[in-house]
């Protein structure tokens, strides 16, 4: 028998791993599944090279719990280790791993960004057992050996009369741990990081029906059948899919396929994906993986599936700041490289270059992908806009290389359901929608039914009207007009028509100089109060008589401030500014002018100040309320 010191340097390192980060404790399950998992595989690759001369087997890692002994139990049937190996691989290779895994996190335990935590190894198992055993056999012919070590500095080790090949790691859990007795905690945890597992994971059994049993009808004497129940049988309950949709070959996988990974990935949600991208690389980094373009929705579901983040098929995070571009952590699924490293901050992440070549290779398959998906099926690409728009116009903001890729396939709906691409957009308005000073304006509403009357009014000069609804549109619009000095954005109601875009003719004006210095103070003073700039115009004598306009500038820095920055700073608290057009071509405008009794005047200008307000969707409360009693009035 060997009793041992472990090389302590730190001077008890037990204590340690035990504080270290209170709230990873479960990852211990995670480090002894993947060492079991590698020494399957190894054996696996040993046998194929003919270096050792054994079955595979059904090799699987069988977890087991005894609660009455509280222990926890972990056996693979895998490579094994002898007397030597065990000194070699867990009191000094093991040892020196975790120490040189402390040593850098100790003082971190408050820093986030540390993602993933992999590395700790075999002794993460003392942060939840007071003692372990270890009982391995090598596929060498070596006899077995026995380790144990109870948290102290010192172990034995000692031979065994193990006789099956493999591992079996026995966590005696501690007092404070008993929580991982339980099997529903076992369950959930190997749920969470090992369901895609390399190698078959058993935990306990579950009934079946004999496949050898066919279940006998028999007819009674009043001819009603009756089918036995079927059998039951034990079988071991596998909790984990070796083989997941992203580590076949997309030629292998249909969309029902896909389909049924993302239900795999997600089983509690019911909506399906939109499409999905296959990420498949090997060089300069090895990464897999499938993303799919979630339909929108604001469930809390859709919220909590995030994009998970594996290594060789053990899960490790969802959060994939930094590898994923922000724009893009909108998308579901699963990325998995033995390339990321993960037990590092987070500030280190995105300054690796491996890292960031990742998330330009994954920015550049999305937008491969939107693009064929584009070409190859406009009418279709056309339907789901709506549903990934949010995404494409964030990317268009935030990454330059994103930007020139999607301005060839992003979507300018008009009111009438047309489709265009900017490029569309600008060719089939260059002669409509150029003002005399050579402006291209691009009309715009953010809300049909909000906006209706002035989408009607540039309708029926022949303007098209786009729809931009997005709440980051603004920020866009600025990036597009900065592309060329020529091409402005105009929301609808920024301006009455014939001011949006300005043409050579110039209105006449029924009024004279003199009526409308008459005319403005009426007006100014019967809205007195409120926040309108009173605009007098010769416009169409049809024309409404008031219209009320937001100015553009004013109102677009607001929402660009509103969605976070970009906007002219302070602008935020500004109050909301309106001008009160008057169309002083309109006869009711020259019925107030012209009336000699201010009361009627005064009611002309409220109640047509009010439609105007009304068709801003302005009027409320108690404003509202005396517009009704008054129109009422009217009509008696
Ligand atoms: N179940 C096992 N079967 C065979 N060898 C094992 C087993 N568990 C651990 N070992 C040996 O002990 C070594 C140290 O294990 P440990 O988990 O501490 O680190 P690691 O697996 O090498 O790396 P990591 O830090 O990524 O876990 C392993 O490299 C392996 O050689």
């Amino acid at each position: 028998m060997a009793k041992g010191n472990i090389n302590v340097s730190v001077e008890n390192i037990f204590p340690l791993i035990k504080k270290f980060l209170y709230s990873d404790h479960e990852i211990f399950l995670r480090e002894l599944i993947s060492n079991g998992t590698d020494a399957t595989t190894k054996l696996k690759h040993l046998i194929a090279i003919g270096e050792a001369k054994t079955e595979l087997g059904d090799a699987k890692i069988e977890i087991s719990i005894d609660k009455e002994a509280k222990t926890l139990t972990i056996k693979d049937q895998g490579l094994g280790m002898t007397m030597d190996e065990v000194e070699k691989y867990i009191n000094q290779i093991a040892f020196s791993g975790a120490e040189e895994f402390l040593e850098k996190y100790k003082d971190d335990k408050n820093e986030t960004g540390v993602i993933g935590h992999f590395g700790l190894g075999f002794y993460s198992a003392f942060m939840v057992a007071a003692k372990v055993d270890i009982f391995t056999k090598s596929f060498k012919e070596d006899a077995a050996a026995h380790w144990t070590c109870d948290g102290s500095p010192e172990y034995t080790l000692v031979e065994h009369d193990k006789k099956d090949r493999g591992t079996e790691i026995v966590l005696h859990i501690a007092e404070d741990s008993l929580d991982f007795l339980k099997e529903d905690k076992i369950k959930g945890l190997l749920n969470k990081y090992n369901r895609f597992n390399q190698v078959p994971i058993k935990f306990g059994t579950k009934k079946v029906n004999d496949p050898d049993f066919t279940p006998q009808t028999t007819t009674d004497k009043d001819g009603k059948e009756t089918t036995e129940p079927h059998k039951k049988i034990d079988v071991d309950n596998i909790i984990n899919n070796t083989n997941p949709a992203w580590t076949k070959a997309p030629a292998d996988l249909s969309d029902e396929d896909y389909t049924n990974f993302y239900r795999e990935l997600y089983p509690t949600q019911f909506e399906e994906s939109l499409f999905h991208i296959h990420l498949n690389v090997d060089y300069p980094f090895n990464l897999t993986g499938i993303l799919f373009f979630p339909k929108l929705s604001t469930s809390m579901d859709m919220q909590k599936d995030k994009i998970q983040l594996y290594q060789n098929q053990v899960y490790v995070t969802d959060n994939v700041e930094g590898i994923v571009p922000d724009f893009l952590q909108m998308l579901k699924g699963v990325i998995d490289s033995p390339d990321i490293p993960l037990n590092v901050s987070r500030s280190y992440l995105q300054a690796d270059g491996a890292v960031k070549k990742i998330s330009g290779y994954i920015t550049k398959k999305v937008a491969d992908k939107l693009i064929s998906l584009f070409k190859n099926n406009r009418a279709d690409f056309e339907k789901k806009w709506n549903d990934i728009k949010v995404i494409i116009e964030y990317g268009m903001l935030s990454e330059d290389k994103f930007f020139d890729k999607a301005k060839k396939f992003a979507l300018f709906p008009t009111v009438a359901d047309s489709y265009f691409t900017f490029d569309e957009l600008l060719e089939k308005t260059k002669d409509t929608q150029t003002d005399k000073d050579g402006n291209h304006v691009i009309l715009y509403a953010s809300n049909k039914d909000a906006q209706h009357s002035y989408i009607e009014d540039a309708t029926a000069k022949g303007y098209e009207v786009v729809v931009l609804d997005s709440p980051i549109i603004s920020h866009l619009m600025q990036k597009l007009e900065g592309g060329d000095a020529k091409v402005k954005f105009t929301r609808v109601d920024s301006d009455f028509i014939d001011n949006l875009i300005k043409k050579d003719e110039t209105a006449i004006s029924k009024l004279s100089e003199e009526e409308k210095t008459t005319l403005k103070p009426i007006i100014e003073t019967a809205i007195a109060a409120e926040a309108y700039t009173v605009q007098l115009e010769a416009m169409d004598s049809d024309a409404s008589p008031f219209i009320i306009t937001v100015p553009e500038f004013m109102r677009r820095m607001k929402e660009m401030q509103a969605s976070g920055g970009g906007g002219m700073m302070g602008m935020g608290n500004f109050p909301d500014m309106y001008n009160l057009v008057v169309n002083t071509n309109s006869p009711l405008i020259s019925n107030i002018l012209n009336s000699k009794n201010a009361d009627e005047q005064k009611h002309l200008i409220s109640q047509a100040f009010d439609l105007a307000k009304l068709s801003q969707n302005l009027l409320h409360g108690k404003e509202l309320t005396s517009f009704i009693k008054r129109s009422y009035e009217l009509i008696k």
